[in-house]
């Protein structure tokens, strides 16, 4: 019998660490490790499952917020160490977990990043953004024109101060965009395992401090070096182009890697558009609507006539309902539907994402009047996270 628990302590939390690791085969963290992943940790958001008195699965969640389309700032729970001790798996734990992680959360909306495409559609949420890794041949990018700002690099110490409050303050604008928790900053600057090399420039604007970049310069076994960009925040355009600018004119560097959204538009940044290649793409934001009503009414529509859709929630049945999407807003409603759909799909619309059409056409929803929603739900750019958790 499977026993869910909330965990408080310092040693459930280390073992939790280690379950969630075995599961993912890595090993359990060693004491220096569980200094930086200790900060992750905040009162009861880390669950286990219990057979007895052992750990055999885990799920947690860090308190942050999620930008929707229109630029409100939600309430957020980042969900993340999921995993079942390999002995258990396929026999309820997750599911058990995760009934018990929903009917709990604080947070109008979850999301996370997943292992494996197949896991949680059944838990309702949705592939609600995708990334893609774009290289630049940096020995022929040249950005035309000169920056409109100015660009500074930081030593070490004074990133890991400045960048918390930086990324607040220009990172929060783009639907997708979640704001960090203090652990994902502890354990993204821990330089022992992680950014030994890592280098910080800062972008300032006629208004102050408006964007900034990370990354490293490694060498490969053919003596190419490769920028890889690892974070990289903006408020406006000024602060976008100074700062490839900076990163296209960097001495000896065959080439620049980053992961990037679907639509920007490095194609007109450069005066050869050649020297772009769009590579792999991959899914990024599941989304999970844990308060449909309330999370329908947090982002803005465009213009179309209104449409009823009717969202199913096997899990969460207070989401169960007919809601009216209008340009005005969303308000559950008693009438007839034109679109029926299970609630992680309206997950995987939400962002603006994928359209109605396509997941009709997919043969995944069923209804009419789905250009109208096509049009509702539109978006000026497509949803980006960029930060990994
Ligand atoms: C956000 C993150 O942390 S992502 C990391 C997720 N963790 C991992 O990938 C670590 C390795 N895997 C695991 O720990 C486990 O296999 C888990 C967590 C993915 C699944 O745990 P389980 O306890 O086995 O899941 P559970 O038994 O509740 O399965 C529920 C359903 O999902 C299905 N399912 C579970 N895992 C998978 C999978 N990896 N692929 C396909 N289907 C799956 C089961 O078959 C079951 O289907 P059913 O209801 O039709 O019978």
């Amino acid at each position: 019998m499977t026993d869910i628990r909330v965990l408080n302590d310092e040693a459930q939390f280390r073992a939790h660490t280690t379950v969630f690791r075995r599961a993912m085969h890595m090993p359990g963290p060693s004491d220096d490790d569980w200094k930086v992943t200790r900060p992750s940790y905040e009162p009861d958001r880390a669950l286990a499952a219990f057979d007895g008195d052992e750990m055999i699965g885990t799920t947690q969640s860090y308190g942050s917020s999620l930008v929707v389309p229109g630029g409100a700032v939600v309430p957020h729970s980042a969900i993340s160490r999921v995993g079942v001790r390999a002995d258990y798996t396929r026999r309820g734990v997750l599911t058990a977990l995760m009934r018990e992680q929903l009917s709990t959360l604080p947070d109008p909306v979850a999301t996370l990043r997943a292992s494996e495409g197949r896991i949680y559609g059944r838990f309702g949420y949705g592939l609600a953004g995708r990334w893609r890794v774009v290289e630049i041949d940096a020995r022929r990018a040249v950005i035309p024109g000169e920056m409109t700002g100015r660009v500074r690099m930081l030593d070490q110490d004074t990133a890991d101060k400045l960048l918390p409050e930086l990324h607040e303050a220009v990172g929060l604008w783009r639907p997708g965009q979640i704001s960090r928790w203090p652990g994902w900053w502890a354990r993204s600057r821990d330089r022992e395992s992680n950014a030994k090399n890592t280098v910080t420039v800062v972008h300032s604007g006629s208004d102050g401090d408006d964007g900034f970049l990370t990354y490293q310069v490694t060498e490969d076994k053919d003596f190419k070096r490769r920028m890889s960009i690892e974070d990289f925040e903006w408020a406006n355009d000024d602060a976008w182009r100074d700062l490839w600018i900076y990163a296209a004119r960097l001495d000896l560097v065959d080439l620049i890697e980053i992961d990037a959204a679907l639509d920007d538009p490095f194609w007109w940044l450069f005066e050869d558009p050649r020297v772009v290649r769009s590579k792999d793409v991959y899914d990024e934001i599941w989304l999970r609507l844990v308060d449909v009503p309330r999370m329908l009414s947090a982002r803005t529509y465009g213009a179309a006539e209104p449409v009823v859709i009717e969202i199913r929630d096997r899990l969460l049945p207070a989401n169960d309902g007919c809601y009216r999407v209008s340009p005005d807003g969303a308000e559950r409603v008693d009438e007839q539907a034109d679109i029926t759909m299970p609630v992680d799909l309206l997950g995987a619309a939400y962002l603006g994402d994928t359209t109605f059409s396509q997941l009709a056409a997919a043969k995944r929803i069923e209804g009419t009047r789905l250009a109208d929603a096509d049009a509702l739900f539109a978006v000026p750019r497509k949803p980006y996270c960029g930060t990994f958790f």
